[in-house]
């Protein structure tokens, strides 16, 4: 059984965050833990308030988890401040973990902030050397590099700069442009890679970039395969948001109901031991 690890924030109405990761590391079959380094007080359409976990005890989350269990990949989202990313940045140090997909997490999809603003260069400087795949969605690229995103060609150039800022993997996901299809761009370092599916006409996308980025660790544990994990989560997150979720008053949750076999993809046989 592999083990996955997700160090996030906490959604209390379940449509993203630690809720979504879980949830997408279950469908995959893989066993699931988590660090929350923040709770949330949000909804579909609001963020009520944020308390942020003490660096002593996210560190100490994390070291519950090395010094019993380990993990066979690990996901990080929401950080909010300097104090939880550095705490979380010696962690990963410490440990080493293999295989990490960062999704910096900056704003829910009603526009709320979930990381303070003046944090962005610490994420830069402690964090996202650690990512083996960071996933920026549009706005959070442009925060990153400081361009605008227009057309397929500025993710490109999006993803180069953030490649050259030293992270190995970039995939700059495409759910906020507009059009018919739904692209996400993977650069190496190399070459670019192009995932697309057609969009889906719906607002409820709530949790997507959670989903997706926990598929794509659970993916990198089965496989070891990055481009496989991507294709497979593409085909996930996609699922999930067909069979989204009208509920609230805000953007509705993805859904994680549908058994993958029958969507040909691959999921650990939980009866098999580690
Ligand atoms: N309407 C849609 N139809 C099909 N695919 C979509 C749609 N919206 C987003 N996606 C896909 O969902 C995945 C997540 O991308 P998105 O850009 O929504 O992430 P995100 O904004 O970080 O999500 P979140 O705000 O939930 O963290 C990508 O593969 C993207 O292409
Ligand atoms: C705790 C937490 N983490 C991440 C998101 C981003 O997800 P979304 O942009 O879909 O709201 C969120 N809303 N809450």
């Amino acid at each position: 059984m592999k083990k996955l690890l997700t160090i996030a924030g906490s959604d209390c109405s379940g449509g993203a965050g630690i809720q979504a990761d879980l949830k997408t590391f279950s469908a995959y079959g893989v066993f699931g833990m988590s660090v929350i380094v923040s709770v949330v007080a949000e909804n579909t359409a609001r963020v009520i308030s944020i308390q942020n976990i003490t660096p002593e005890v996210i560190s100490d989350q994390i070291d519950a988890i090395y010094e019993d269990i380990g993990t066979d990949a690990v996901k990080i989202g929401m950080l909010s401040d300097h104090e939880c990313m550095e705490a979380v940045g010696y962690k990963l140090k410490q440990y080493r973990p293999k295989h990490i997909v960062i999704d910096p997490v900056m704003y829910a999809k009603n526009g709320s902030p979930l990381m303070q603003q003046d944090a962005v260069g610490t994420l830069i400087r402690d964090i996202l050397p650690f990512a083996d795949v960071l996933t920026p969605n549009i706005p959070e690229a442009e925060r990153i590099t400081g361009i605008t995103i227009e057309s397929i060609h500025d993710m490109e150039e999006a993803a180069k700069r953030i490649a050259d800022q030293g992270v190995r993997h970039v995939l700059v996901k495409g759910g906020h442009s507009l059009g018919d299809e739904a692209t996400d761009i993977l650069y190496d370092g190399q070459q670019m890679y192009y995932f697309t599916e057609k969009r889906i006409d719906t607002l409820n996308t709530h949790g997507t970039g959670c989903t997706y980025s926990s598929a794509i660790a659970a993916g990198l544990a089965l496989t070891d395969n990055l481009h496989e994990a991507v294709k497979q989560a593409k085909a996930y997150v996609t699922t999930a948001i067909r069979h989204s979720l009208h509920i609230g008053s805000g953007p509705g949750p993805t859904h994680h109901f549908y058994d993958l076999y029958q969507h040909g993809l691959q999921r650990s046989d939980p009866t098999k031991q580690i």
